[in-house]
């Protein structure tokens, strides 16, 4: 009996194996699946214990899922290499803001993560099972995309609330994902949260994935992450008027960072 399940076993997997070394979209579907599981698995069991040792949605919530979410490199052969964390070390709030290319991100995101930051995230992100019970335990905040008013009332809610509970936002001001090796237009809230709150905007830029993941392709293998950290930009004495060009001032900054960490300018340019 016990052999039998055994060979069940044994047979699946070699099928699954044969399966993923035949086609690359199974491979890529298996791959991403994995993720997926462990995301979901992940939040499962980190909800109990961030409702017992925190007792509901806090951002304190956020490190109990940064040391797990921080695991998950290693199952998909991910590595980081990190610079300028030095440049996060700011007494009280700021916004981040940094690329976005990828679900994988989430890694990435955690990778850095500094104490008492929260993300701007899509409300649909809310449903999502247990990762969306966990990102709200982690305090995200929660925007409509399609609606510009309710965001900006949202944002406007932040801005006011930042100074007091002296959190950090991070914020993909790109308001999507993008995975062609070049940053979309930037939104310009997380510019305008930043002016109205009056504290500095940091960039954070991560090299492009397109060598190791294209979803197009079907790729997804082990690579090298490179993140940099850059420093803070002051916002003081800006007033909304500032915003188009500290929103500017900011792509043209990490757009060539984005090539230069990813070692292509002239590939990188011809996609966009
Ligand atoms: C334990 C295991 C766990 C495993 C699981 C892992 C869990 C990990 C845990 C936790 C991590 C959670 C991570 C979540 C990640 C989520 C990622 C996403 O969901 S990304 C999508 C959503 N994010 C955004 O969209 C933000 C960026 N967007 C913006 O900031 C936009 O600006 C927005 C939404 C506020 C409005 O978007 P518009 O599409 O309407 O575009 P615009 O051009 O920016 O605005 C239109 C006009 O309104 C003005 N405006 C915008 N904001 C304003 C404001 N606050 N005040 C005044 N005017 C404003 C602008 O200046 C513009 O006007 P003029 O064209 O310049 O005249
Ligand atoms: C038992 C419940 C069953 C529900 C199944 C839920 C499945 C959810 C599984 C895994 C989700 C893992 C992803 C972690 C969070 C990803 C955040 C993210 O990157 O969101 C995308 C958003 O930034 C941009 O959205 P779009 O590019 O505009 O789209």
């Amino acid at each position: 009996m016990e052999l039998g399940w055994l060979l069940w076993g044994a047979g699946v997997l070699l099928l699954l194996h044969v399966l993923m070394e035949l086609s690359p979209a199974v491979n890529f579907a298996l791959r991403i699946g994995f993720y997926c599981l462990l995301c979901v698995v992940g939040s499962a069991l980190a909800a109990p214990v961030c409702l017992l040792v925190n007792g509901g949605r806090t951002v304190k919530n956020m490190r109990i899922i940064k040391t797990v979410v921080k695991t998950f490199k290693y199952f998909f052969g991910v590595r980081f290499e990190v610079k300028g964390l030095e440049n996060f070390e700011i007494e009280g709030p700021a916004i981040i803001v940094s690329n976005h290319q990828s679900i994988l991100d989430m890694m990435g995101l955690m990778e850095v993560l500094p104490d008492d930051c929260v993300q701007v995230g899509k409300k649909e992100l809310m449903y999502a099972g247990t990762v969306g019970l966990i990102i709200y335990l982690g305090g995200v905040i929660f925007i409509n995309r399609k609606s510009t008013t309710s965001a900006k009332m949202v944002m406007a809610e932040v801005a006011k609330t930042m100074a007091a509970d002296k959190v950090k936002v991070w914020v993909y001001p790109e308001g999507t994902r993008n995975c062609t090796g070049d940053l979309l237009p930037f939104k310009k809230g997380a510019f305008h949260l930043a002016v109205q709150a009056q504290v500095p905007v940091i960039p954070v830029v991560y090299s492009s994935f397109t060598t190791f993941y294209n979803p197009k392709k079907n790729l997804f293998t082990s690579g090298k992450i490179k993140v940099e950290v850059l420093p803070a930009i002051e916002t003081k004495g800006l007033t909304s008027g500032d915003v188009s060009d500290l929103t500017d001032r900011c792509f043209r900054t990490m757009r060539e960072t984005l090539f230069r960490l990813s070692g292509c300018p002239s590939e990188a340019k011809d996609s966009s």
